[in-house]
C-alpha cells in the first residue's frame, strides 16, 4: 500500500497552514506534521536561529529534505512552510498528492502574522514583504494545488470542516 499524506497544506505565511492543519488532523483523527516543526527538531533550534546561524539557503536545503520525508512517510495531514513551493524539486514531488491551497488576502495575512515574530523573512517590514511574497508565489501555489480554500474572515474550524468535506470520497 502506498504511504501518502491524506492532505498537504500550502499557502502564504499567515494563511493558517499550521493552525488549520492541526484542526483538520483532529477532525479526521489522523496525525499532524509540519515541515517547519520537523526542521526545528532535526536542527535542534528554532527557524529564526537557523536563518541567523546558517542562512536561508541552508534552511531551504533542510526544507527540501523535510518535504520529501513528509510526503514519503506521513499518512496524516502535512503542512508545508510557506516558501516550500519555491523549489522546483518540491513542486515536482507534490504531483499526484492531494494539495490544498489555503488562500488569504494581504489584509488578513498581515493581521495574523503581526510583527512577524518567528518568521525571519518578515522581520523587517511584514506588510511590504508579505505583499511581495504573495505576488511572487501566487502562481506557484496555484500550480501545485488540487483545491483552493478561502480563509479570509473564517475560523480555522470552519476551514477544516470544508477541507474534511472535500476529502470525502
Ligand atoms: N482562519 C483564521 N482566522 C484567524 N486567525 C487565524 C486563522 N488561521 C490562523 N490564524 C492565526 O494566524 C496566525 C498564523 O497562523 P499559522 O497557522 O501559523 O499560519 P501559517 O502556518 O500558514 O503561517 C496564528 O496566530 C493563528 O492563530
Ligand atoms: O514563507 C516562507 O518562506 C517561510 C514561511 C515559514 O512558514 P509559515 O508559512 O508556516 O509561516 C517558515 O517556513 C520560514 O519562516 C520561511
Ligand atoms: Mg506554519
Amino acid at each position: 500500500m502506498s504511504t501518502r499524506p491524506v492532505c498537504v497544506l500550502v499557502g502564504a505565511p499567515g494563511s493558517g497552514k499550521t493552525t488549520v492543519g492541526r484542526a483538520l488532523a483532529a477532525a479526521l483523527g489522523v496525525g499532524f506534521r509540519d515541515t517547519d516543526g520537523d526542521i526545528e527538531q532535526l536542527a535542534g533550534k528554532p527557524i529564526p536561529e537557523i536563518f541567523v546561524d546558517e542562512g536561508e539557503e541552508h534552511f531551504r536545503t533542510l526544507e527540501r529534505a523535510a518535504v520529501a520525508a513528509g510526503l514519503a512517510s506521513h499518512t496524516g495531514v502535512l503542512a508545508l512552510g510557506g516558501g516550500a513551493i519555491l523549489a522546483e524539486e518540491n513542486r515536482a514531488a507534490l504531483v499526484g498528492h492531494t494539495v490544498v491551497h489555503l488562500s488569504v488576502e494581504l489584509s488578513d495575512a498581515v493581521k495574523r502574522v503581526g510583527l512577524g515574530a518567528g518568521r525571519p523573512l518578515l522581520a523587517l517590514n511584514p506588510r511590504a514583504t508579505l505583499r511581495h511574497l504573495m505576488e511572487q508565489r501566487r502562481p506557484l501555489y496555484a500550480e501545485v494545488a488540487t483545491a483552493t480554500v478561502l480563509t479570509d474572515g473564517r475560523t480555522p474550524e470552519e476551514i477544516a470542516t470544508e477541507i474534511a468535506a472535500l476529502l470525502k470520497p
